[in-house]
């Protein structure tokens, strides 16, 4: 160094020290901070079809003149709609249709929203080549894509293809005896808070978790955490809520940090929420990446859901997932399928525990499925199949399905819009010309209350009775345009699972538990007030109190 000094100089050296110093830190801010499948993506080459969205705009910041026929709002050239409202989208969205009066409204200056059913079906059906917009890429690790964030056909289909095997309805089956077994301990744990001298309340959008999230983590990990017996969530799952929350600068950063360890010196220096954020993420990463060592380590049988994931072959490569892929995917699993299922039970109860009139016809309906209460308290696997809810029979019940529906309807899990990429040769829209690159996205929430002639004039309430006494024409449409798991390509590969739980857990609590009517002051039945029970959300949505608390009583009849 010293020589260095002397053969070049001081103040050189200086200089080309701070040059390499500069140059340092604007990569690293580059990296961190600049949008996500901008620029170098991440380390990889481009794929064709990625350059051709990438040159055709596909950004939603980007301003496109040709779009300003399009009705808009007044931030709509500066913000996009997403960075404004970042987990109630869906409600200004509906605002926005309704004060402009129209199904199609610019969001962005490069972005537009419809919120009709035969633009959604444009562009969410089968064959569409709209692809998965830029905010997919957020959600990557490391820049490895799992099925959801893979943006291309051409990615996603071979390993929707492998992954197809594990979700078939005869694969998703096999795990109907631990869903059994996990809502017998449910069962026994609400009936262990009734007996109780002390008080009753139950938070239960924190109990329908640890069922899904027992259920999903069985189904993607071959991994029972436990959770409903233990009657909380494990640091896993607080992590994988943690990561879904994280906001984008905190997921650049722990991509970054896993892609380039050698600057993980910086970590000290960025925001605390940052700090906290990777921390989290990183523990989830190693927690995740022991229980599939270990799975790989032990290995499994063609029984467990899981050996067919570990066994499938990619067609394109001809070799099964490599481990780390298969955390990925399989992290991604549980962050689809733990929240979203638990919100569907959460809002059902709700409604069930505010309006008893709803809950007194399931139960009539439920008695005639199930003779008998379950008994509750055995806990042992091999007992359940004695008293499992016949499924075909439950998902065939009228008054459950009508109630299952309106759930879906008012409080679909993915409320947000997700946005996809107007394909070469542009559209248009209700008379409007969308170039190519433009984001255009449907969000299903806005959809399933836009058109008040197929809807009713009551869209926006809860009323289960709509699935009955709609002439009949009307109920074809709306069952049509009812999409929860959205449709098309794209349509949600868990829907056999998340229906089995739903179906499963209705059958076995309802007929079991009623939500308490009481209305003393010191022990009412339904604690959380509506205002937490707002449905918000930026991945996933779920209730801005983050609970539902309430007290049961049991059913003897
Ligand atoms: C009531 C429960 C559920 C609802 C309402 C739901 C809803 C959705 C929706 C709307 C999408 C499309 C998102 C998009 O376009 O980006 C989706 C995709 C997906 N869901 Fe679900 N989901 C549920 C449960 C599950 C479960 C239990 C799993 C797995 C264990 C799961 C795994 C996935 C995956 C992997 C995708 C991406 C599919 C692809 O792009 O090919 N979901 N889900």
């Amino acid at each position: 160094m010293l020589d260095a000094i002397r053969s070049i100089g001081l103040l050189p050296t200086i200089g080309l020290l701070a040059l390499i110093l500069a140059l340092l830190g604007v990569s690293a801010y580059a990296l961190l901070f600049t949008p996500a499948g901008d620029g170098i993506l991440l380390g990889r080459r481009a794929k064709p079809e990625e350059k051709q969205f990438g040159s055709l705009g596909g950004d939603a910041n980007k301003p496109n003149e040709l779009l300003s026929s399009v009705p808009s709002w007044e931030n709509a050239t500066s913000k996009t709609l997403n960075s404004v409202y970042p987990v109630s989208e869906h409600f200004a969205l509906l605002k926005l249709h309704r004060s402009l009066g129209s199904p199609i409204v610019r969001t962005g200056p490069n972005q537009v929203h419809v919120a009709d059913t035969e633009s959604r079906k444009v562009i969410f059906s089968q064959g569409t080549n709209y692809a998965k917009g830029k905010l997919y890429d957020l959600f990557d690790d490391a820049g490895i894509k799992n099925t959801f964030t893979m943006r291309f056909k051409t990615d996603h289909a071979p390993r929707r293809k492998l992954l197809s095997h594990a979700f078939s309805p005869a694969s998703t089956k096999t795990v109907r005896p631990f869903i059994a077994h996990k809502l017998d301990s449910l069962l026994d744990r609400l009936n262990s808070t009734l007996e109780k001298e002390q008080d009753s309340l139950i938070d239960m959008f924190t109990a329908y978790q640890t069922l899904s999230g027992d259920i999903t983590l069985k189904f993607a990990f071959a991994h029972d955490a436990g959770m409903v017996e233990a009657g909380r969530l494990d640091q896993m799952l607080l992590d994988i809520r943690h990561r879904t929350k994280a906001k984008a600068p905190s997921r650049r950063a722990h991509r970054a940090l896993e892609m380039f360890p050698w600057i993980s010196f910086i970590k000290r220096w960025l925001p605390l929420q940052v700090q906290q954020d990777i921390q989290a993420m990183r523990r989830l990463d190693s927690q995740v990446r022991s229980i599939v060592n270990s799975f790989l380590a032990r290995g499994g049988d063609e029984s467990e859901v899981f050996q067919k994931i570990v066994s499938a072959i990619d067609d394109t490569t001809g070799k099964s997932l490599d481990p780390e892929v298969l955390m990925v995917e399989s992290r991604g699993l549980v962050i689809a399928g733990v929240e979203t299922t638990a919100a569907a039970m959460t809002y059902l109860t709700w409604h069930l525990a505010k309006e008893p009139e709803l809950y007194d016809k399931l139960l009539d309906e439920l008695k005639t499925l199930l003779p008998s209460t379950a008994r509750v308290g055995s806990s042992k696997p091999e007992l359940m199949s004695n008293y499992l809810p016949d499924v075909d029979l439950v998902s065939k019940a009228p008054w459950l399905t009508a109630l299952l529906k309106e759930v879906f309807r008012l409080y679909p899990a993915g409320a947000r819009p997700f946005p996809r990429v107007v394909p070469e040769g542009g559209a248009t829209f209700h008379g409007h010309y969308i170039p190519a690159g433009t984001e255009i996205t449907c969000a299903t929430w806005v959809q399933h209350r836009w058109d008040l002639d197929l809807w009713g004039k009551d869209a926006m309430s809860f009323r289960p009775q709509r699935w009955f006494d709609s002439d009949p024409e009307r109920l074809v449409e709306m069952n049509r345009c009812l999409v929860p798991f959205s449709s098309g390509p794209r349509v949600c590969i868990g829907k056999n699972l998340a229906m089995d739980v739903l179906h499963m857990s209705i059958a076995a609590i309802f007929r079991n538990f009623r939500p308490s009517r009481s209305n003393d002051p010191a022990r009412p039945g339904l604690v959380t007030k509506d205002e937490d029970m707002t449905f918000l959300g930026f991945l996933v949505a779920f209730p801005k109190g983050h609970k539902l608390e309430m007290r049961w009583e049991k059913v003897t009849e």
